[in-house]
């Protein structure tokens, strides 16, 4: 007999143990649910200061973490530009600023990063690498102005980009390092931010995303790995930038993705793992970007539901994969300008330029709460999940997830929500970020500007 058809006839049986990760599963579930429980008891009032953003508090803790910053310390010591980015962006989507000497120092303390060859380390004198590449540009991008804009060596750095490049389309994190999606997207992110970006650096790129599309319809980090959320946005996000998201399989994408925000009301990183709030950005920022899809994803579904004839299938397929290398022409699509190979340059900023209102495919409403309410530190900061603690890179995620959620429904990327779009007080509300490169909006437009106009 059954375990299962034994314990319908014999209620007495014991049940079978749970699995480490049903546990874990639970725990959580009864915190949350806890918290959640609470919120619906207590008055309105009451609510209102439980959903309130902690901005005197998250700007204290976020002040702290740059006295840190300034001073030497080692623990983090190969982190600093992700560290700067965390903060500085953090405080950006506050829209605080940071008085001019802080700036000043960064700037410098970015420049001592800056490898003579090109690219940014970790720390100064150290190798460079194309995250703190990445986090390093998104500072300077934040600090904003001509000293900070101007002191990223673009030429050197388009070199150090080429020579990590891989003719499998990959890009290595740093010599001799590791080769996978979060490289791809950082490389892809600095190249077309900086508008450095050009066919050598496209070259088989969307081969090798593609290569990473798993079974589930989500992105790994590499071939034969499992899908999960960082990757899946920097999949897709690279996808976009080098006008080559019409090879992903978008509806098995959107598929897997929006079954990742769970009944805890925040999303998962992947499959049966547990809600944290740094996927508000990764899965939620990954789901933005398919909203602003919709006629690429309508279009594949029309094209897998037709019937084909044995010969039709594949010249259908060969229009679902794309058939060149990179930047075919499929027509222009919301935001993507799917045009030509030239196109590419524009990408980032028609992005923004060619939005519409639509509908977001995730529970806005829903993720605010768990950011507000399960996220957030009262005393300051944000983190991963209740009872765990607040800390920069958490903070940044949550705050670029929430300030996502708020404009989700806008007309324009940066356009005011109604008050019923953002959940608790409508000081809540946070700047609008570039959901392709996470800077916040008139930081991105400025460095548009100068990096476009400049060359
Ligand atoms: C731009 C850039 C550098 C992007 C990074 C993207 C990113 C967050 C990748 C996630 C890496 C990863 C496999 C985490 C799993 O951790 P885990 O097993 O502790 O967490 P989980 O249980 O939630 O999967
Ligand atoms: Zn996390």
């Amino acid at each position: 007999m059954s375990e299962e058809s034994e314990r319908d006839t014999n209620p007495a049986a014991a049940p079978p143990c749970p699995t480490v990760s049903q546990r874990d599963q639970w725990m959580v579930e009864s915190q949350v649910f806890q918290i959640y429980q609470l919120f619906a008891t207590i008055p309105g009032s009451a609510q209102n200061l439980m959903l309130e953003l902690q901005r005197d508090n998250h700007m204290q803790y976020l002040s702290k973490g740059l006295r840190h910053l300034s001073s030497a310390f080692s623990v983090l010591d190969a982190n600093r530009p992700w560290l700067c980015y965390w903060i500085f962006h953090s405080i950006a989507l506050l829209g605080e600023s940071v008085d001019d000497e802080l700036e000043d120092n960064t700037i410098d303390f970015l420049n001592r990063c800056q490898d003579p060859n090109g690219g940014y380390a970790g720390g100064p004198g150290q190798m460079p690498h194309i995250a703190t590449t990445y986090a390093a540009v998104n500072t300077l991008i934040t600090l904003g102005g001509q000293k900070s804009l101007a002191s990223i060596n673009r030429d050197k750095l388009y070199g150090f980009l080429r020579r990590m490049k891989q003719s499998n389309g990959g890009f290595r994190m740093h010599d001799e390092g590791e080769i996978d999606v979060r490289a791809c997207y950082t490389a892809i992110s600095v190249a077309s931010v900086l508008n450095i970006l050009d066919d050598e650096l496209i070259k088989n790129v969307g081969d090798y995303i593609l290569s990473c599309q798993t079974y589930e319809g989500g992105i790994a980090g590499e071939p034969g790995s499992e899908a999960h959320g960082g990757y899946t946005f920097c999949g897709l996000a690279t996808m976009i930038l080098i006008g080559e998201v019409n090879r992903l399989d978008l509806p098995r994408l959107v598929d897997w993705a929006v079954f990742r925000q769970g009944k805890e009301c925040g999303f998962q990183g992947r499959t049966n793992k547990l809600v944290d709030g740094c996927y508000s950005f990764w899965q939620g920022g990954a789901v933005a970007l398919l909203q602003r899809l919709s006629s690429i994803i309508n279009k594949q579904m029309e094209e897998a539901s037709q019937t084909f004839t044995i010969s039709d299938v594949s010249e259908a397929k060969e229009s679902l994969d794309g058939t060149s290398s990179h930047a075919t022409c499929h027509g222009k699509h919301e935001g993507t300008s799917q045009s030509c190979s030239a196109d590419y340059k524009s990408i980032g900023y028609n992005f923004i330029n060619e939005w519409r209102a639509q509908e977001p495919l995730f529970h806005s409403i829903a993720l605010q709460q768990y950011i507000l309410l399960c996220a957030q530190d009262q005393a300051g900061g944000l983190r991963d999940k209740p009872g765990k603690r607040r800390d920069h890179y958490h903070t940044c995620y949550c705050l670029s997830g929430l300030s996502l959620c708020q404009y989700s429904w806008s007309k324009h990327p940066d356009s005011p929500p109604l008050p019923n779009l953002v959940l608790g007080p409508y000081s809540n509300l946070l700047e609008p970020i570039h959901p392709l490169f996470n800077v916040v909006l008139d930081r991105y437009r400025e460095a548009h500007e100068f990096f476009f106009t400049e060359s």
